[in-house]
């Protein structure tokens, strides 16, 4: 499991109408441009009330997301694996990735050819109650095992579906030293994401 690096220390302070000081933060993982996000979540006695995405404050941070579309699905079982997966150019995608209900472990996988980190990952676990998501940048391949039961994830994503475009590689890579919480042979996906190629025999996508 990746450790939180400090935030950098553009942790911003914005303000709102009423003057209430929140604060966005933004963490660096083991691979810098995968960032753990926490948006300030307001509690009283009926829940909490938290914005989840403001594009001025992301972009105060210098994360200019112009999302375009919106995806959420659920998984009925704990151990469902969907992943890893990504699109080519000029369909690349970035995610914004959260739970809004029960939990996931979520990997990013750094295909950037010319990155220092390509081929590396980093794994974060994602809760409804954690108030962090995830921030994917394109050039990764992204993937989730649910760790509850009906778990919902929901993710903004800034390049509209391309059935043309979509693309992915193998969750069970062995190479790719993830630390799934649930083994191959039980784990619940799709036939699609079962014939994903090892990264290994994966044409180059991004340089
Ligand atoms: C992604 C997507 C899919 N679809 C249709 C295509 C299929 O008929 C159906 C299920 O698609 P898929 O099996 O690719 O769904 P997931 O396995 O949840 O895929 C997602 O899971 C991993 C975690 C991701 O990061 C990707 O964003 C996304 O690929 O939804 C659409 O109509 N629009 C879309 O944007």
């Amino acid at each position: 499991m990746s450790q939180l690096f400090p935030s950098d220390d553009r942790s911003v302070l914005c303000s709102d109408g009423k003057g209430v000081r929140r604060r966005l933060e933004v963490h660096c993982l083991a691979i810098p441009d995968v960032k753990l996000i926490r948006t300030p979540r307001f509690s009283d006695t009926r829940g909490y009330f938290c914005e989840t995405f403001q594009r001025a404050d992301f972009a105060a941070q210098g994360l200019d997301c112009d999302f375009l579309q919106d995806n959420q699905s659920s998984s009925d079982r704990p151990g469902t694996v969907r992943g890893l997966h990504f699109q080519r150019p000029p369909f690349a995608q970035t995610k914004l990735v959260r739970v809004l209900r029960g939990s996931i472990l979520d990997v990013a996988v750094d295909l950037r050819r010319s990155s220092s980190s390509f081929g590396r990952h980093v794994a974060m676990e994602l809760s409804s109650e954690s108030n962090e998501q995830l921030l994917v940048p394109a050039g990764f391949a992204h993937g989730f095992c649910t760790l509850e039961p009906d778990t919902v994830v929901f993710y903004k994503v800034d390049q509209v579906y391309s059935a043309a475009h979509d693309s992915g590689v193998n969750w069970a890579d062995s190479r790719l030293g993830i630390e799934w919480p649930v083994a191959s042979a039980e784990a619940n996906l799709s036939e699609k994401d079962r014939g994903l190629p090892m990264l290994v025999d994966l044409a180059p996508v991004f340089e």
